[in-house]
């Protein structure tokens, strides 16, 4: 279980997240949706420890991670698969496996673990790019590759930052369904999603983010019966203005 209770957190500029909650079960998918800037990718970025929360709790499996360094948060079992998939150019898919696929990192899910022999299995397509370096992979082969380097850190919890951005429908299809299948494996997701549509495909539950507050969480089978609240919600037609106490970000503020 990921819990993450009254969250708050934000850049030098100000508050981004406030009082965030969400609880994602084991083996279920959570989507996170909202308009540009609504602090989606801050949410991810701390949980994964890369903003320092500000207050608030971040629990998996009852550990309490909030305020922990990013390597021993990913060591307790959150992977990550950053938007922009973020491999580098300069090193070829087999060496970005051997690196992720740290011989300490012990499974820990208590399973039998994602070895790199079984990434492939599960990604055929990186086996015959092992010998090609990052700039040379499609988008597609790229975010395989950040997905495959996330599960060789053996996490409990995956968090997904606009996996299917910029890939043609039919390898974004592939992605939500192999997201589906890491989530019937027993894999706790978040999963942040452009697409509202897309979010309800795949996810148990969506939530939306607006403004760094929680606005709506309910289960998908809600928003399937009856999407209209949700699409107003998302929708860049209807801007709300921002609550008047929130001060206006600065670009570029230094992050902890
Ligand atoms: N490093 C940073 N320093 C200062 N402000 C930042 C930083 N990163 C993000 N922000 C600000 O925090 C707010 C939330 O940004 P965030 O990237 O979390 O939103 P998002 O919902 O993921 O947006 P998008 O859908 O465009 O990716 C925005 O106002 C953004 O300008």
């Amino acid at each position: 279980m990921l819990t993450v209770d009254r969250l708050c957190a934000g850049y030098a500029g100000g508050t981004v997240l406030h009082e965030v909650s969400l609880r994602v079960r084991p083996g279920s998918i959570q989507a996170v949706v909202g308009r540009n800037g609504a602090g989606k990718s801050t949410l991810v970025h701390t949980i994964a420890g890369l903003v320092r929360a500000s207050s608030g709790r971040i629990e998996i499996g009852g550990v309490h991670l909030a305020g922990r360094q990013p390597h021993r948060i990913a060591q307790s079992g959150v992977g990550l698969v950053p938007q922009g998939r973020r491999v580098f150019s300069r090193l070829t898919v087999a060496e970005h496996l051997h690196l992720a696929a740290a011989p300490w990192r012990a499974p820990t899910s208590g399973g039998e673990g994602w070895t790199v022999a079984r990434t492939l299995e599960l990604l055929p397509r990186l086996a015959v790019r092992l010998r090609h370096r990052g700039c040379e992979l499609s988008g597609g082969e790229q975010q395989m590759l950040a997905i495959a380097r996330a599960l060789l850190g053996q996490p409990r919890v995956l968090l997904l930052d606009e996996p299917c951005e910029g890939l043609s429908p039919d390898l974004a299809a592939r992605v939500r369904e192999l997201v589906n299948g890491l989530a019937a494996d027993g894999l706790t997701v978040l999963l942040v999603e452009q697409q509202l549509q897309h979010a309800i495909e795949v996810a148990d539950r969506v939530a939306v983010l607006e403004y760094g507050r929680v606005v709506y969480d309910r289960p998908t089978a809600e928003a399937r019966r009856d999407p209209a609240p949700l699409a107003a919600m998302v929708s860049v037609a209807a801007v709300p203005p921002p609550p008047a106490n929130r001060p206006a970000p600065r670009l570029w503020a230094d992050t902890p």
